[in-house]
């Protein structure tokens, strides 16, 4: 019973095998092979982006770091949520490759940036003149750190203030396919449709052993991001394996395949555990990730019988006093099974 991250998934059969199948022979390094090519073509289809400039890496940290880099002046800032795993998970990547940028934390429910503290939070910024930080940039974490999503409608909301003070806007997509697939939105509405400039496509949590693709709608900076992510020593020489895994990822719709199995996984698991006695949802289950609080002893029950999870935040602990329910983040995978899923629910019943 897995359920701490699905970055402790396996690698997804049909990716594993595209490696194997990508490893014959010499090919141009650096991203110069024919397997890069074929990704940009596919991505440019499947976005309805046919000027978009696309970019592997094998991170989705310096996917965001890059992103942000190339959007956010060093004396500028980046609005994003207080719980966007830029804020929280990056290390200050960020911040460091900007050259010295700040994030500027907005508040919303369940980790969704609200509209209205997100414009209260830019008009605030600057208003010192040479003397403040200056506006920067706003980034949208789809899905999000919360495991709840944001509607095309809701992204285009956000954008919409962000174009109000002519600000570009990132989307942290680590976990875009399940966002994608919970809506029902076509990647485009989701994405350059709504608003959004610069996307960080995910693809590692997914099923792919790493590689994620960021995607400029706009192309005019590709260039800069290139020479960005060279000096960041994030690209490449063997590209064709990261190029191998995102076209399986791609091919016939296996992203979005993996991605709803994730999701069902987390929608069985969260329907289960809302029916238990003294257990309750800390946010609605949206895409791949559950976050409950459950009874102490149940806890206890699953963690003696080896299930996988944290408690959330990560800092709590079972050996604390008080005996009151405790949080936890349940995250499934494109490899969690019904029987992991029913066997977890047994436990904790
Ligand atoms: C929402 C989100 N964005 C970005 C990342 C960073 O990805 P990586 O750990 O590959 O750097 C993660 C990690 O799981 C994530 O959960
Ligand atoms: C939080 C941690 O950094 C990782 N992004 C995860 O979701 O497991």
């Amino acid at each position: 019973m897995h359920f701490a991250s699905d970055n402790t998934a396996g690698v997804a059969p049909q990716i594993m095998a595209a490696l194997e199948a990508a490893n014959a022979g010499n090919v141009p390094s650096y991203g110069a092979d024919a397997l890069t090519e074929a990704v940009t073509v596919r991505l440019r289809e499947i976005f309805e982006a046919p000027q978009a400039a696309v970019y592997l890496v094998a991170t989705g940290t310096v996917a965001n770091a890059l992103s942000c880099a190339m959007l956010c002046a060093p004396w500028e800032t980046v609005f994003c949520h207080r719980n966007a795993h830029i804020e929280e998970d990056e290390c200050g990547a960020p911040e460091f490759f900007i050259g010295g940028g700040k994030l500027t934390l907005v508040d919303g429910p369940h980790a969704k940036m609200d509209p209205d503290a997100l414009r209260r939070a830019i008009a605030h910024t600057g208003r010192g003149g040479i003397h403040n930080l200056q506006r920067g940039m706003v980034s949208i974490t789809n899905a999000t750190e919360a495991g709840t999503v944001y509607s095309v409608a809701e992204v285009t909301a956000l954008a919409a203030v962000a174009r109000d003070f002519g600000l570009p806007v990132h989307m942290d997509g680590a976990r875009f396919a399940n966002a994608l697939v919970a809506t029902g939105a076509s990647p485009a509405e989701m994405t350059w449709k709504a608003g959004v400039d610069v996307l960080s496509f995910g693809g590692t949590k997914n099923g792919c052993m790493g590689v994620e693709a960021v995607i400029l709608f706009d192309p005019t900076r590709a260039r800069e991001f290139e020479l960005r992510r060279k000096r960041a020593g994030h690209l490449f020489s063997k590209h064709r394996f990261l190029a191998a895994q995102m076209l399986a990822y791609l091919a016939g719709g296996l992203w979005l395949d993996l991605a709803d199995h994730a999701n069902a996984m987390a929608a069985r698991l969260s329907e289960g555990i809302a029916a238990l006695p003294g257990a309750s949802l800390v946010h609605p289950t949206e895409a791949n990730a559950v976050f409950a609080a459950v009874p102490r002893a149940a806890h206890r029950r699953a963690q003696a019988a080896g299930a996988a999870y944290y408690l959330w935040p990560f800092d709590q602990s079972l050996d604390g006093p008080g005996e009151e329910p405790l949080a936890a983040r349940l995250v499934c995978s494109w490899a969690t099974t019904e029987e992991e899923i029913d066997e977890f629910l047994s436990l904790l019943r």
